[in-house]
């Protein structure tokens, strides 16, 4: 059986006292209201990651993930941030190659998979996002452009590494544009993707491998994403800075 997951990414928002104030309206939120068994993650900015940590101890069911990690073990690396720093301050996952790092950081393929292996190293859960731009998907390129993604990040993983991924199909035209991509659009993709992932791994890993769907995600549209057979939860960017949106989209499973 696969999670359900809906995870924000908070991206460059929030100060530490905003990051503080909406982890907790978060917490409050999941210990008043009936909700289904839903693996809620909060991806906050680096220097959120410690205070957030301390403040999900008690909450089973609400986990910390970092928005990317270096590729390297430890070094003269100014700037960045290791993967054994993050467990060490108890981040549980970690979103790898959103397309703003792919767009704006130059991230590859190549460098992705080695940011996959160094997370799994230490014990991180990688969130490794793909998805196509407007172009590709205009070019009907857009299954062969993400599966490729997939193919050069994470198949040189062994079964049991690759068991442990989480997938965000987030098309890179629907993010942060308010238009979302239909129902149709993404089942078709994650039913793709999971059977691209069969082809390699066999059905009972692609089966239980979760694949979630980010870009202008909202308690609005949520549901019916969620309904779809091979959509396991949500990426949510914008939504997941208020704390009624994103437990609304919590609760739409
Ligand atoms: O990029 C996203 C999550 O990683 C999606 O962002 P929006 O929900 O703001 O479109």
């Amino acid at each position: 059986m696969r999670d359900k997951i809906v995870a924000g990414n908070w991206k460059m928002n929030n100060d530490l006292q905003e990051g503080i104030k909406l982890t907790s309206e978060v917490v409050n939120m999941v210990q008043d209201e009936v909700m289904g068994n839903v693996r809620i993650v909060l991806g906050t900015p680096f220097i959120h990651l410690t205070n957030v940590a301390k403040m999900l101890t008690e909450s089973e069911n609400i986990f910390l993930a970092a928005q990317n990690c270096n590729e390297h073990e430890s070094g003269a690396y100014t700037g960045e941030v290791s993967a054994s720093m993050l467990s060490s301050v108890g981040t549980d996952y970690v979103i790898l190659g959103h397309s703003e790092r792919r767009e704006y950081f130059g991230e590859t393929n190549k460098q992705l998979a080695a940011k996959v292996d160094i997370a799994l190293g230490h014990g991180l859960i990688p969130i490794f996002c793909c998805g196509e731009s407007l172009e590709i998907r205009e070019a009907n390129d857009h299954f062969e452009f993400v599966c490729q993604q997939l193919t050069e990040s994470l198949f040189h993983l062994d079964t049991e590494a690759f068991s442990k991924i989480v997938i965000a199909y987030e098309p890179i035209w629907a993010i942060g544009t308010g238009k979302t991509a239909t129902s149709e659009q993404a089942q078709d993709m994650h039913a793709k993707l999971r059977t691209h992932i069969a082809e390699k791994y066999g059905t009972s890993i692609a089966d239980d491998t979760s694949i979630l769907y980010g870009g202008s995600c909202k308690p609005s549209n949520a549901q019916e994403l969620f309904a779809c057979p091979d959509v396991d939860g949500g990426l949510i960017g914008g939504a997941s800075l208020k704390s009624r949106d994103f437990i609304d989209i919590v609760k739409s499973f």
